[in-house]
């Protein structure tokens, strides 16, 4: 039997896209093709070699090409769109919307010239809307067009709560629904540490005070470094998702899904608690909630159908 090395494509070669690549080949997920425009190619193609040249080292194979072509992505398994226009200080996700729709436009509908049956991975915001945007692009089946925002919402919870408490990353849970701006839902009911509610180990203004850091967590980030955004936690929660699909493995992670009736939305892709392999969102999970929590995810779907409104 002759197995087969998955191949994906990350498009956007920049502090996302590379740092995506990177980490994708250090956990031997499969080959992969960075792309960027062709004014970058040469940049994209010495990312790529110094990547490869990282495999002695580490003990990785993989093939890793840096390229301004899309046909050197054809028949990939999966596709991760990092490509567009990052925040600077002083400006919302929702300010790159223009932009970033237009280039949107442009990569998916190169994607699926090659890539007919892929699966899609949107990082690019306002990524709620550019989620939308793809899958409307793409033509593909809702369940393969997904967006990344909650299991970094999530991680940035559980790392300011492990600090707190001084335990474990390991061993604490969070749960963030809804779309990835300052109204998203972070729902301490449902988040742990080591089995235990975090509302039996944290006071109620302190846990307050770390849902609104990681609710601003982005914002955070862009003011230190000053000339972009977070790109180290951002990938790493892209490379979760990627592995879940690439393996199989049925993993319990919140994606941004297209949703039909679920939790009473419908035509908006928003943050849900999911479960991931194969078939891509293979399963929707909803949950009860509290009032307060509906009317909490209600705002924070407005926000993002305000950003949908002016889609071209
Ligand atoms: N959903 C999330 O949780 C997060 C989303 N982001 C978003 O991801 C996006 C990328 O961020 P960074 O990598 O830091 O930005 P970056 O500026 O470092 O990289 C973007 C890259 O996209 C390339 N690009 C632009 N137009 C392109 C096109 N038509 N085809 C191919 N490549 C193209 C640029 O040349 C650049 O290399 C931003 O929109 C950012 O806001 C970033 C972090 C987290
Ligand atoms: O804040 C930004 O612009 C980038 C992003 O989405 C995040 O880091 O959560």
């Amino acid at each position: 039997m002759t197995l087969k090395r998955s191949k994906i494509s990350v498009i956007g070669g920049g502090f996302t896209g590379a740092t995506t690549a990177f980490l994708l080949a250090q956990k031997e997920l499969g080959d992969i093709v960075l792309v960027d425009i062709p004014q970058s190619e040469n940049a994209t193609k010495g990312k790529a070699l110094d990547m490869a040249q990282a495999g002695p080292v580490q003990g990785f194979d993989a093939d890793i090409i840096g390229t301004s072509s899309y046909e050197d992505t054809k028949d990939s398994d999966l596709v991760i769109i990092t490509a567009g226009i990052a925040r600077k200080p002083g400006m919302s996700r929702d300010d790159l919307v223009q932009t970033n729709q237009k280039v949107m436009k442009s990569v998916t509908s190169e994607i699926v010239k090659y890539s007919p049956n892929t699966t899609i991975l949107v990082l690019t915001n306002p990524v709620d809307a550019m989620t939308y945007t793809v899958y409307k692009e793409s033509g593909l089946p809702k369940e393969r067009v997904i967006g990344q925002s909650g299991v970094l919402d999530t991680a940035r919870f559980r790392t300011f709560v492990a600090k707190e408490l001084n335990l474990s990353v390991k061993d604490v849970t969070g749960f963030v629904l809804g779309g990835h701006g300052d109204d998203m839902v972070p729902l301490v009911r449902y988040s742990f540490a080591g089995g235990i509610p975090l509302e039996t180990l944290i006071d109620a203004t302190r846990l307050e005070e770390i849902v609104d850091r990681t609710r601003k967590g982005g914002a955070e980030i862009v003011n230190l470094l000053g000339n972009g955004s977070a790109y180290y936690a951002p990938a790493a929660s892209l490379v979760e998702m990627a592995e879940a699909i690439l393996k199989d493995q049925k993993r319990v992670l919140p994606s941004i899904a297209y949703l039909e009736g679920e939790y009473g939305m419908d035509g908006i892709y928003l943050g849900v608690p999911t479960v991931l392999g194969a078939g891509g969102i293979e399963k929707i999970i909803e949950l009860e909630l509290t009032e307060e929590e509906k009317a909490l995810l209600n705002k924070s779907a407005e926000a993002v159908q305000a950003v949908m409104k002016v889609l071209a």
